[in-house]
């Protein structure tokens, strides 16, 4: 039944297409020499025997995910060590190729663990951590969320009160609510964690602190004395991740296991104040910062699958008796995943600017610089907020527009989902974060109000807005951010001036703030949203590449920054900024740009370059074989090892001689 070779569609749509995707590729990779590496890292990681030879996470129950997954991440941080790979972006590109799809049971180690050693223990913490962490006889993770509390952490309640006799912490869960609930491998993986708690020294609280706590055995693997953890169960995703429980019965830890940069408790107990507030909340800055590239990554893979399969597949007859059209070709399926293709671009060009961002900015922090703290945080937080919105809607749109075969496993795309939707949720709650970047905007509007300077990025609230758009019928990019701008500057000004005027007629600040969180969180999403059609444009605007690859990727963008005013109309239209005419000029460039982009939709997701190793997807396959591969899918099933069931003996026949028995005749009477 084997068909072979690139299907004809699939290889028709290659052909069509006016640009060269490779220059794209380039481009995304940040140049063709990293290209060629990203492709060497990944091979050797898919041709590694270890990695080749595991089951599909699939067709294994949660423990076979939890091992298979901890065995290829083990597996890959030592091959990473012996292939002497140091940059976290190289690192990246060989996890991801050797564990595609699973999440790393020693993640958090890597991604928050060790990243807070670096930045918030002192130099002789780290000579005596670090070593132990890059050897792995400290697996660490970051325990911070409790069963009551994960966003408000200044109410979290597990303490660590000093005791200068001893010069010890004590480490207590007083409540129910106080024991720790969440953090990734924390149940069963790790033997160390960070623990956030309540400071209490000389019988003051001095709010939340860092501590290094040894949770297990390094030799047995053990829980230690006082220490009560575990698993909490499954979830919607991440089931090959043991997120843990921890209850802690008065553990004594040592002075020295106080994160010391920046804070510290004396031996006689004093609390020495810190240099800026909040500044150890920096790990989480530091992954809301990653995390918008990494749900582009997400969708992206989305959007190959969705696109390839919709180019193969081929559903009703156009005019009767014709030929069945690509479902590709109609134009509903083009609205859905063209906007949802430029999304994808849209949140890697944002998450380019974002983690950059965050590399100068703390890079100052480390000289002692903390102005820029607030900027940062305000947009890593908007950023995590808006693209994990727009990115798991969209991821969920890819599904469904793959029929029934995108609710299978074998789509790949369920998956992706599930692992990708808790980015709206961890690292702040969507609708928090999105709250503290209307925190700032409140911040940024009293200060244009008592006339002073504004960081860049919202210096466009310093422009005095035109009251109507520049909007022509060639819908121009220009006009199109300057819509954007005067969406959210009125916005913002909406929500600001509701809260002035009730503080004005006799309301507290609090409650001004509390009964406009709605109007704020519609600012705070239209500052974000006008952040990134911005970026976009600039990055496409200054993008290195030649002409038609530049016009492919600028009908992307205009797509993105279009379907944004048409979805949100009614924010646009509200003060009369676009009227009747330019709404139906947007509405047609719609159109106008799901045509052009139509010849170049394969060749747009092929750019994203990820082998079929990574995807495992049947539907999203390079050459396009997806019958064949579903129904190879099908037949490895381990539902279909054996022909006849265990169940059918043990359920099936006794009650079919049940009721057979009831259903005599003489049975009835
Ligand atoms: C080596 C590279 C590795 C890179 C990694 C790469 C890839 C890995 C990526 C992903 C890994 C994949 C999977 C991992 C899977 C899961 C991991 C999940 C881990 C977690 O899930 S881990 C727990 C996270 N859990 C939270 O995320 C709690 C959210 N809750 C909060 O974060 C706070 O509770 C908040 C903000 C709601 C209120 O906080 P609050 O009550 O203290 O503050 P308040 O509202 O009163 O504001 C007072 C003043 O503080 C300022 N302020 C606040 N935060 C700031 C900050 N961060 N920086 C600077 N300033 C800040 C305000 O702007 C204001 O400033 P002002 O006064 O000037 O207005
Ligand atoms: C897969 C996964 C991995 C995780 N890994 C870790 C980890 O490694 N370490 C760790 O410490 N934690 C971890 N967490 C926990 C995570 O960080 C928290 O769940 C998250 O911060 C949200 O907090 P919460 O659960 O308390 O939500 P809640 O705050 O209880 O949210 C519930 C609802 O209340 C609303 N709400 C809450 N406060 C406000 C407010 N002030 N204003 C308006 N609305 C509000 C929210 O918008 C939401 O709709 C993980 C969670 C998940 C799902």
């Amino acid at each position: 039944m084997a068909t072979g070779g690139v299907n004809a569609d699939l290889a028709k749509e290659r052909e069509r297409a006016t640009f060269d995707s490779e220059q794209l590729t380039n481009f995304l990779y940040r140049g063709p020499e990293k290209v060629r590496r990203k492709r060497y890292l990944q091979n050797l990681a898919i041709q590694d025997p270890v990695f080749k030879k595991a089951p599909l996470w699939a067709f294994l129950n949660r423990e076979q995910q939890y091992a298979t997954a901890l065995k290829k991440h083990l597996h890959a941080y030592r091959r990473i060590q012996e292939l002497g790979i140091t940059e976290p972006v190289e690192k990246f590109y060989y996890r991801e190729a050797a564990a595609p799809h699973e999440n790393s049971p020693i993640g958090l180690h890597e991604s928050m663990f060790i990243p807070t050693i670096e930045k918030q223990a002192t130099e002789e913490q780290k000579r005596k951590w670090l070593p132990l962490c890059h050897s792995l006889k400290m697996i660490g993770t970051y325990a911070q969320t409790e069963l009551g509390h994960g966003t408000f952490i200044r109410g979290l309640e597990t303490t660590a009160t000093y005791d200068p006799v001893a010069k010890e912490f004590i480490l207590s869960t007083p409540k129910l609510t106080a024991m720790k609930y969440w953090p990734g491998n924390l149940g069963k993986t790790t033997n160390h964690c960070l623990v956030m708690a309540q400071l209490i020294t000389k019988g003051k609280n001095h709010g939340i602190h860092m501590f290094m706590l040894q949770t297990r055995d390094m030799e047995t693997h053990q829980p230690l004395p006082g220490i009560e953890l575990g698993d909490i169960g499954p979830k919607f995703g991440f089931f090959d991740n043991d997120n843990g429980y921890m209850i802690l019965k008065d553990v004594r830890i040592p002075r020295e296991n106080m994160f010391m940069r920046y804070y510290k408790v004396l031996e006689d107990g004093t609390y020495v104040t810190p240099p800026g507030d909040r500044l150890n909340y920096l790990s989480m800055v530091l992954l809301r910062s990653a995390i918008t590239s990494m749900i582009g990554q997400h969708l992206s893979q989305a959007c190959i699958i969705a696109i390839r399969y919709s180019a193969v597949r081929r559903q009703t007859e156009i005019s009767p008796g014709g030929e069945e059209a690509q479902v590709l070709d109609y134009q509903t399926q083009q609205y859905k995943l063209f906007p949802a293709l430029a999304t994808s671009y849209a949140m890697l060009m944002a998450g380019r600017f974002m983690y950059d961002f965050y590399l100068k900015t703390t890079a100052q922090i480390e000289k002692g610089d903390l102005g820029t703290m607030p900027q940062l945080h305000a947009l890593s937080a908007g950023l995590k907020a808006f693209s994990t919105w727009e990115c798991t809607a969209a991821i969920e749109v890819c599904r469904m527009s793959c029929g029934g075969h995108g609710y299978s496993h074998a789509s790949g795309i369920p998956k992706i989902y599930v692992d990708a939707t808790p980015g709206c949720t961890y690292e702040g709650e969507n609708t928090v974060m999105m709250l503290q970047v209307a925190r700032f905007l409140m911040k940024m509007y009293t200060n244009l109000q008592k006339g002073q300077e504004l960081p860049s990025f919202v210096q466009y609230m310093t422009k005095s807005l035109d009251t109507k758009s520049c909007m022509k019928e060639e819908v121009a990019p220009k006009c199109l951010v300057m819509a954007y701008e005067h969406r959210a500057s009125r916005l913002i000004k909406a929500a600001a001036d509701a809260i002035q005027a009730m503080v004005m007629s006799g309301s507290s600040p609090q409650e001004a703030w509390n009964k406009n969180t709605v109007p704020l969180t519609w600012a705070a999403l239209a500052f974000c949203h006008m952040f990134v059609v911005k970026n976009f444009f600039e990055m496409v605007e200054d993008a290195k590449m030649d002409g038609q690859t530049k016009a492919a990727f600028m009908a992307l963008c205009k797509l993105y920054a279009v379907n944004g005013v048409i979805t949100h109309l009614g924010e646009f239209i509200q003060d009369g900024y676009l009227n009747n005419q330019q709404v139906q000029y947007i509405q047609k460039s719609l159109l106008d740009l799901l045509a052009e982009i139509r010849p170049n939709a394969v060749a747009l997701v092929d750019a994203f370059d990820y082998p079929d190793a990574i995807l495992q997807s049947c539907l999203g396959r390079y050459d396009g074989q997806v019958y064949q591969a579903l129904y190879d899918f099908a037949k490895s099933s381990p539902l279909n090892e054996k022909e006849v069931l265990d169940s059918f003996f043990d359920y099936v026949k006794p009650v079919q001689q049940e009721l057979e028995a009831m259903n005599q005749p003489m049975a009835r009477l």
